[in-house]
């Protein structure tokens, strides 16, 4: 059975109309939500989503619209259901993930870290993991902020999934021409330098062969603006649920 995937957001981090750039995506055998931003929990509940149906959650860096709402999905698991989530995550995101972010708002009696709050599974960069019969994963570098560890996916050695990313032609090209690449999600910002973004102009930029497998998110609430300007790229939509 193919991948489906529903975007509980599709905005840029100071988007205000599309929410924080998550996904849910749908193996036959597993529930991911790929990144916890502080919309998440909302969108989560506008679709009548119970956390409890997450059986895993992978983050992909760390900034607010990406792991902003892994406080509350913990707290929630642990005093409603009991159980921790299960978190995937980079070695090199494990510390600062808790030192940095979580640690001042789940520290109290019986957390005192990142492992007594998740259910950690830590995933090394270049090979695909299992996480089910039916969904592999691969982390795949990319520059997004200098300094700062960032990870796209590769999902099921056919869907690549960018996170924040500065344009990776190369990698891209790659991916389609060597490594059966058949659909891209890749994020955008439509206006202005795209310093540790990807600008519309560099994707359109690509040959229209990859352009037509690119589906584009992390987009500004100026996006209607856009719309008929892509070439044949679309712009992903919150709560649509879209086969791979
Ligand atoms: O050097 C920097 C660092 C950050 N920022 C902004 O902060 C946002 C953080 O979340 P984001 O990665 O989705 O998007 C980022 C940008 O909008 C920036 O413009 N330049
Ligand atoms: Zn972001
Ligand atoms: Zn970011």
């Amino acid at each position: 059975m193919p991948l489906r995937l529903q975007m509980l957001g599709t905005g840029s981090a100071f988007a205000k109309k599309y929410y924080n750039n998550n996904a849910i995506l749908y193996a036959e055998d597993y529930t991911l939500l790929i990144d916890c931003g502080i919309t998440a929990p909302l969108s989560l509940h506008q679709l009548d989503k119970s956390l409890d149906e997450i059986d895993g959650i992978l983050i992909t860096h760390i900034h607010g619209d990406h792991v902003g709402g892994l406080e509350e999905f913990a707290f929630r698991m642990k005093f409603i259901w009991g159980r921790k989530p299960v978190l995937y995550i980079a070695d090199k995101l494990v510390h600062p993930l808790w030192e940095h972010t979580l640690k001042g708002g789940l520290t109290q009696e019986g957390i005192a870290s990142l492992e007594d709050a998740f259910e950690v599974k830590v995933l090394s960069e270049g090979t695909a993991h299992h996480l089910s019969p039916c969904l592999s994963v691969e982390l795949i570098q990319t520059p997004h902020i200098p300094g700062k560890d960032s990870y796209s996916l590769y999902i099921n050695g056919e869907t690549f999934y960018s996170a924040d990313m500065i344009f990776q032609r190369d990698l891209l090209t790659r991916l389609v021409e060597e490594r059966n690449c058949r659909k891209i999600l890749h994020e955008v910002q439509l206006q202005g330098p795209g310093q540790v973004h990807t600008e519309l102009k560099q994707l359109l930029s690509l040959p229209a062969e990859i352009r037509r497998i690119i589906l584009l998110m992390h987009y500004g609430d100026e996006m209607e603006n856009f719309i008929g300007q892509t070439e044949e790229m679309e712009f992903l939509r919150q709560h649509q649920i879209y086969t791979l």
